[in-house]
């Protein structure tokens, strides 16, 4: 089997800018990866099977994105490959940072490789919108400004930085987040160039925590130490501090009911470059 990353991301700021007549909304964002995350390991099967070798807790077989991701890329490439998939999960799930999303992704990259399919990066992305809207940051690879549902992206340039996570012991829906007649939906829109470290807010942020009072202590905590957020739709809640060290420092202390991480920003994708191979063969083609 091969062994590939999927990382979790960071939501440095969340503004929700308007809402598309699908009840989608449209967002202003920078995310930025970790370099913590799940195991995605993945050995090419002749018969076109495709199976999940693991148990994820609360995730039966049909909804996991990363088997879903295998299946749609099967089916809209007509490959006759199949594939052993077994996720090791580290990100916690429902945690607002991105983690089934980023396991589909990794696999749609190093499926592409695998099966030998040479989809460009933009076919992979447009496949990854279908799964989610965070699907395809991950597959876009870099430190990226990201607008619409999240699917228009650009590269944006991040000082290396480290942070602390903590994530309450609770689930956030994201619909559920969404839906609230609370939930503001008109910031203003910004430019990317108005981004520089600690700009903006999340909007999704005073609802969760008037929802989940764990989430309103866990950020409470965390603002001793500086310009603490929530991610995403919650729960996971961090803060930049100046070194691993001061980061490992802050996980080491975090109070009770809640899991916690250190982790750097990691400014590539670990299979950016076999996308962009894959995009450069094809050109090249
Ligand atoms: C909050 C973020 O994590 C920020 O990165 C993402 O926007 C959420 O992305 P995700 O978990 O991949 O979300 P999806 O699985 O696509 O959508 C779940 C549900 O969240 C709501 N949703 C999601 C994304 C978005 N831009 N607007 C929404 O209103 C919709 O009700 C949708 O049915
Ligand atoms: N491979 C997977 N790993 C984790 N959750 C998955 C996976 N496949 C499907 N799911 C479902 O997706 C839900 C959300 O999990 P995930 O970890 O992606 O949330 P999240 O970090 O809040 O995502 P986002 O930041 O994209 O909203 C889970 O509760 C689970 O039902």
């Amino acid at each position: 089997m091969q062994a590939f990353l999927a990382p979790a991301k960071l939501n440095l700021f969340l503004h929700v800018v308007g809402r598309r007549d699908d009840g989608y909304h449209l967002l202003q964002s920078v995310f930025r990866f970790l370099n913590y995350g799940d195991t995605v390991e993945i050995e090419v099967r002749q018969d076109g099977e495709i199976r999940r070798l693991n148990h994820v807790e609360g995730v039966p077989e049909a909804i996991d994105l990363a088997i879903r991701a295998a299946q749609l890329l099967k089916q809209t490439t007509g490959c006759t490959l199949g594939a052993d998939i077994q996720v090791t999960k580290h990100i916690p799930m429902g945690g607002g940072l991105g983690g089934g999303s980023s396991d589909a992704a990794t696999v749609l990259l190093a499926l592409n490789r695998l099966w030998g399919l040479n989809l460009s990066r933009q076919q992979l992305i447009d496949l990854g919108l279908q799964l989610g809207a965070d699907v395809p940051v991950f597959v876009f690879g870099e430190s990226a400004w990201a607008e619409g549902i999240g699917e228009k992206l650009q590269p944006i340039k991040l000082e290396p930085a480290c942070y602390a996570v903590l994530t309450p012991n609770i689930h956030v829906s994201t619909p559920a987040i969404f839906s609230k007649k609370e939930l503001t939906r008109d910031t203003r829109l910004a430019k990317i160039a108005a981004f520089s470290k600690g700009y903006g807010h999340n909007d999704l942020e005073p609802v969760v925590c008037s929802m989940y009072p764990e989430v309103a202590a866990a950020l409470d905590w965390l603002k001793q130490f500086g310009d603490a957020r929530m991610s995403g739709s919650g729960a996971s809640v961090f803060v930049e501090l100046p070194s691993m060290e001061a980061a490992n420092k802050v996980v080491a202390e975090k109070p009770s009911g809640m899991r916690g991480f250190a982790a750097q920003g990691l400014d590539i994708h670990p299979l950016r470059e076999n996308a962009n191979e894959q995009l450069g063969s094809r050109q090249a083609g």
